[in-house]
């Protein structure tokens, strides 16, 4: 999309979608596009709020120059994260217009510095500040570790509107629509709950802080650098997050699984069977070698059961496995209920691995954990059989 869009009178969307990189990070599959979201305030003073990532600047600028017309610039850049996908076009920003102020916080400077060499003309915020635009007002607020150490949000107390960068966002183009009335939320969410279980969620309890800073801000529209900026139900993105960062899951169970030869699978779908049985509709049964861990995760973000199982592999877990473990430990996700199975066929290796994660996780545990010799016997599926009714236990009580 090459339009700017309005979001209020004097408030445009700028942003650019990105359908050419594989992984977001270089780590996080972006099967449907992500896009980078950047605001224009042209007020007395003119005001850009983040830029965009550098492969994408090929119409920003223009965006932004048929906004303004020939004879205004842009006077301030407000800097609220510099992870280079918002900040990779400012040196652009200030050889295009020479006279630009960065504004930003102490630890934003530090990092325009390491990353760019920028040391002039830096305008710096702290908490609280306000910045005057002419009829609009916007007043900083510090979120530090909402993912990055400098990252701040910026309050139009005019329009009410929230820039709140990197949270409330996610993946996925911005396809046509821009709003939350405009989309199909359902795709989004998910992109969103993706976007935070794999890159925020480790730094729920900063979160927390910052939604406890943001509490009592009259909000109208939460317009953050990925995904779509919320007028119709802003509420409805901060609860999310809420929740999200207070690990309140659903009921559902997720089960993931690690087989070369496919006994380990074979109790995976025996499990869900006996769940789907006892009225557990929610199963999500991952295969780790085939489904990309962050999809893992998000869904193991959203409910509250999760089933473990590995094959043993010398004398270890099986390696997808082993990478779903190290994500779900990094993350620190917790108040989850865990059931653990596993095979081998001589000294093992996956299940007392499983049972070393569950120590350091100290999730809940439920049921006996199996370990199949080889092919499962009546006496291991017996015992998944009771992994999911204490499970099922668990989740209805
Ligand atoms: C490369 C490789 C390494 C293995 N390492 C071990 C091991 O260290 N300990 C063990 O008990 N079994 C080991 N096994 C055997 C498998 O864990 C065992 O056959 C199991 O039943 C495979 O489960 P699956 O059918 O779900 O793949 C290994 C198998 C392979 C192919």
């Amino acid at each position: 999309m090459n339009q700017p869009v309005k979001v209020s009178e004097k408030v445009y969307w700028i942003g650019v979608n990105d359908r050419e990189t594989a992984l977001f990070e270089n780590l996080w599959p972006l099967d449907k596009g992500v896009a980078y979201n950047s605001y224009l305030i042209n007020d007395e003073k003119v005001a850009l709020i983040d830029t965009v990532k550098i492969n994408k600047m090929d119409t920003y600028f223009e965006k932004i120059q048929e906004i303004l017309g020939e004879n205004k610039e842009v006077d301030y850049l407000i800097v609220n994260h510099m992870e280079p996908d918002h900040s990779g076009a400012i040196k652009e920003a200030m050889h295009y217009f020479p006279n630009i102020k960065i504004v930003g916080n102490q630890k934003t400077l530090e990092m325009l510095e390491a990353f760019y060499g920028i040391t002039d003309n830096f305008y710096l915020v702290k908490d609280g500040d306000v910045l005057d635009l002419g009829e609009h007002k916007l007043r900083f607020y510090l979120t530090p570790m909402v993912h990055w150490p400098e990252t701040m949000m910026s309050y139009d107390e005019t329009d009410k509107i929230l820039f709140s960068m990197d949270a409330f966002g996610g993946f996925g183009s911005l396809d046509g629509g821009v709003f939350d009335d405009e989309v199909n939320l359902e795709f989004y969410e998910d992109e969103i709950r993706r976007y935070f279980s794999n890159i925020v969620g480790k730094f729920s309890m900063m979160v927390q802080n910052a939604l406890k800073k943001l509490q009592g801000l009259d909000i109208s529209i939460v317009a953050p650098t990925h995904g779509p900026v919320w007028r119709e139900n802003p509420q409805h993105i901060i609860s999310l997050y809420d929740k999200w960062s207070r690990y309140e899951a659903e009921e559902g169970v997720v089960i993931v699984y690690g087989s070369m030869y496919g006994n380990t699978e074979r109790m995976a779908d025996f499990i869900a069977r006996k769940l789907s049985e006892k009225g557990i509709t929610n199963i999500r049964l991952y295969d780790a070698s085939k489904t990309h861990v962050s999809y893992i995760i998000s869904d193991m973000w959203r409910f509250k059961g999760v089933i473990l199982g590995s094959c043993a592999y010398n004398s270890g877990l099986f390696p997808s496995m082993q990478t779903v473990i190290n994500k779900i430990e990094n993350s620190a996700l917790k108040n989850r209920v865990l059931g653990i199975f596993g095979n081998y066929s001589w000294s093992g290796g996956g299940v007392v691995n499983l049972e070393a994660f569950a120590d350091k996780m100290k999730w809940e545990r439920v049921g006996e954990s199996v370990e199949a010799k080889s092919s499962p016997k009546a006496e291991d599926f017996k015992k998944c059989v009771n992994i999911a009714e204490e499970m099922v236990k668990k989740l209805k009580a």
